[in-house]
């Protein structure tokens, strides 16, 4: 395993020691996996299908709980208080689809605790930024792939969270939303959101992530920057680094 952990700021997430079984479950999808991401960091966990991508998201979001180890989000045990710090933009779409944009963001900006006149000012906001405001009132069913994966990240950051999770967020979109996603990403993270991004498409992610993790079998296989990693490996591109880390063999037969 090639550990080149970044020490440096304050750590949005800090994991260690961390072991997790399905129930009746026949192995462990993580036996003492440790990992660190600094705040502020755009970071990108990547490995085959079956690695524990999701099931470590569903960790740190506390949708799973563990019974060892630790996982912090800004030094607080995950799942207990937790919520406000992070939003969520998870692989299925977490919206209602008989409600409008609008009335999900009212929605989820009062589970989140937010005043109705702040949820308002932050969905005007969003649903421009995202281009969703001509259909700001129309049910959610009635959407294209990409209007629908733009609008459930609409809904992970009405809160102005300080750690965002992004689990697939632009699978299945063409070019143009994938690319007024990825752009809104980078301004959230500007201003000093950390990502937490997963996704198969190497491509994209090497463009937006500063660091990642690559994981396989509930293992880090390496970890670091990924230009670092890159030299290190004698590599032009991530998923260079990718296939010769984690093989070529299928891992979901
Ligand atoms: N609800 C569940 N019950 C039992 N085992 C599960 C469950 N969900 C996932 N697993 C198993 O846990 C392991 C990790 O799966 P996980 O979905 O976290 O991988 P992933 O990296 O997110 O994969 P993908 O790229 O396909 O989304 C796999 O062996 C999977 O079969």
């Amino acid at each position: 395993m090639t550990s080149v952990s970044v020490t440096s700021g304050a750590s949005a997430i800090d994991i260690s020691g961390l072991n997790f079984r399905y129930p009746r479950a026949e192995r462990p999808v993580f036996t003492g996996l440790s990992l660190r991401v600094p705040e502020g960091r755009r970071f990108g966990l990547f490995g085959p299908n079956g690695a524990g991508k999701t099931t470590l998201m569903n960790l740190m979001t506390g949708l799973l709980s563990y019974k060892e180890g630790s996982i912090q989000l800004f030094g607080r045990e995950a799942g207990r208080g937790t919520r406000s710090l992070f939003g969520f933009v998870p692989q299925d779409f977490s919206f209602y689809m008989e409600l409008s944009p609008w009335q999900n963001l009212e929605f989820y900006g009062a589970w989140y605790g937010l005043s109705a006149r702040e949820t308002r000012r932050r969905a005007t906001h969003l649903l421009d930024v995202l281009g969703l405001s001509d259909v700001r009132h129309q049910p959610a069913r009635q959407f294209s792939g990409g209007m629908k994966r733009r609008l459930n990240l609409a809904i992970g950051v009405i809160h102005e969270p300080r750690l965002l999770f992004l689990d697939e967020p632009t699978v299945g979109v063409d070019v143009q939303t994938a690319y007024a996603i990825m752009h809104y990403l980078e301004t959230l993270n500007t201003r000093g959101t950390t990502l937490v991004y997963t996704s198969h498409q190497l491509d994209e992610a090497e463009r937006l992530c500063q660091t990642i993790a690559l994981i396989d079998q509930g293992a880090i296989l390496a970890e670091g920057a990924v230009h670092t990693l890159l030299a290190e490996h004698k590599k032009e591109d991530l998923r260079g680094l990718y296939l010769e880390l984690t093989g070529k063999a299928y891992r979901d037969v």
